[in-house]
Formats: structure tokens, sequence, C-alpha cells
């Protein structure tokens, strides 16, 4: 599970689609996605607010596996799917655990203290 992807899922369906029918698919997607959830491939699902579509993280073997469990996706038919490969920022404090004591400098940033400490010359 060394491949990290950023899936964003957008959804259409048909207008006049029978309901039975929508309700039978739309079951099927959420048990197929819970599965892999369950997994651990499928770590984290959000909904893109006021949109019909998720961003989704995936953490897989392969480019072959995402795209089978992608493909695999009762509303595939129905969906536009944006792939976005990721890997580590260099400026991620998560992959320095040197950089993750941040609460001096987070209170620096929080600009609710900035008064005193941007104005304090002597500060850095
Ligand atoms: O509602 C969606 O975003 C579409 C889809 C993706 C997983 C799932 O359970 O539904």
């Amino acid at each position: 599970m060394s491949h990290l992807y950023a899936v964003r899922m957008d959804v259409a369906l048909p207008p006049d689609m029978d309901p039975a029918a929508r309700d039978d698919l739309l079951a099927r997607e959420k048990a197929y996605s819970q599965r892999w959830q369950r997994s651990g491939h499928w770590p984290h699902i959000w909904r893109c607010v006021g949109q019909y579509a998720n961003l989704s993280i995936f953490a897989v073997d392969s480019n072959e596996q995402l795209h089978q469990i992608l493909w695999g996706l009762p509303l595939f038919p129905y969906m536009s799917i944006t792939v976005t490969p990721l890997s580590p920022h260099p400026s991620d404090i998560a992959q320095d655990p040197a950089q993750s004591d941040t609460a001096q400098d987070g209170a620096a940033l929080d600009p609710a203290s900035r008064g005193s400490a941007a104005a304090d010359p002597s500060y850095d």
C-alpha cells in the first residue's frame, strides 16, 4: 500500500432513472466503497460541499490496483473521475519529526497573537 492518490469523483445520474434502480445502485455503491475503506485502501472520503462529488484518498499497491477499484465502482458508468498521484511534500512537518513541535511557532503565526510577537524586533 505504498502509492497514494487523490481521486475526485463527480456523479451525474440520469434524472429519469427508475427510483428503485437508483436506490439499489446507491446501496451497492455504499457497500462496495465501505469494503475498500475497511481494507485500508480507501482511507479517506470527503463530500465536496454543495456538489454530488467526493474527494477521496486511495492507498494502493499500483496504478493497476487503483484502476481495478475505480472500474469496479457500481457508479462508475455515471462518474467523471480525476486521479492525482501524490508524493510527500518537502515542507510537510509530518515528514520531519524534528519540525513537529509547533506550539511556539504556531502562536507567532496566529493572527490573534501577531500584535505583540510581530511588533517585537527581538522576536525571531
Ligand atoms: O456519493 C458519492 O460521492 C459517490 C460514491 C462514492 C462512494 C460512495 O459511497 O458513493
